[in-house]
């Protein structure tokens, strides 16, 4: 039986895309194979701008869980008793789909959870994920170029728009890369976004708001 590893999870609002400001458990699964992790590693990394720690699984609410119901179970209990809505889960990383499998869907979904994912897609999603994020980056291998929304972050020097626009998603957004250049690269995705209007600005509403 699958184990999980999970760096953290948490009961916030999703941050960004066309879901931004709804209620959701986030779990977030340890490892990523696009960077270890470790800021020694970053430069040489595919992926070199992520701007989160999911190295461990010592984070709030993270842990080692033994089985899918175990898994969820914890979301359900962080989820809490909340009436109105279908309980919302979105599994993220580091990159979920290093763990992600039909036995966590499906328990996620016996205990009530709409479930999104946010991925690199270099791995193919597994069936039965009721949103799927994708974010590809760089010199990486994409091979999950369907979904529900394409979240490009940008600038991203050898990325191909034109490419990226053939793929077979609902909504494409455009989200400003935080790192140091972040007005600069604000204004790009917003020139983007106004220059090809298939592309949506997004932006991480949970920094603005000091919420995780
Ligand atoms: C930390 S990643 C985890 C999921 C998956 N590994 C991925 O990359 O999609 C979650 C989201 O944050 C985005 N992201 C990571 N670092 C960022 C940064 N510095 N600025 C803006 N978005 C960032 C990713 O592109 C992705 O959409
Ligand atoms: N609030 C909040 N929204 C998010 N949307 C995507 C996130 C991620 O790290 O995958 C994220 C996150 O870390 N926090
Ligand atoms: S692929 Fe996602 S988790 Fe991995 S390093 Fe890049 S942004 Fe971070
Ligand atoms: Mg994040």
């Amino acid at each position: 039986m699958a184990s999980y590893a999970v760096k953290e999870a948490f009961l916030t609002l999703q941050g960004e895309g066309r879901r931004a400001g709804r209620r959701a458990v986030f779990v977030r699964f340890a490892g990523c194979n696009l960077w270890t992790g470790r800021e020694k590693d970053r430069a040489t990394a595919v992926c070199r701008f992520c701007d989160t720690d999911f190295v461990g699984t010592d984070g709030d609410g993270g842990g080692r869980f033994a089985d899918a119901a175990a898994l969820a179970a914890h979301a359900s209990a962080l989820w809490g008793v909340a009436e109105g809505a279908r309980p919302y889960v979105v599994l993220t990383g580091g990159e979920p789909l290093l763990q992600v499998d039909a036995a966590l869907i499906d328990a996620l979904h016996d205990a009530g959870f709409e479930i999104a994912i946010e991925s690199n897609g270099t791995i193919a999603a597994p069936a039965g994920i009721d949103w799927v994020c994708i974010s590809p980056k760089a010199g990486s291998a994409v091979v999950q170029t369907r979904g529900d929304e394409l979240k490009l972050v940008w600038p991203q020097p050898g990325i191909d728009i034109d490419a990226l626009e053939r793929w077979d998603f609902a909504n494409f957004l455009v989200q400003p890369m935080d790192d140091a250049d972040y007005p600069a690269n604000r204004d790009a995705a917003v020139a983007l976004a106004m220059t090809r209007p298939l592309w949506r600005l997004t932006l991480q509403t949970h920094k603005m708001l000091g919420l995780r």
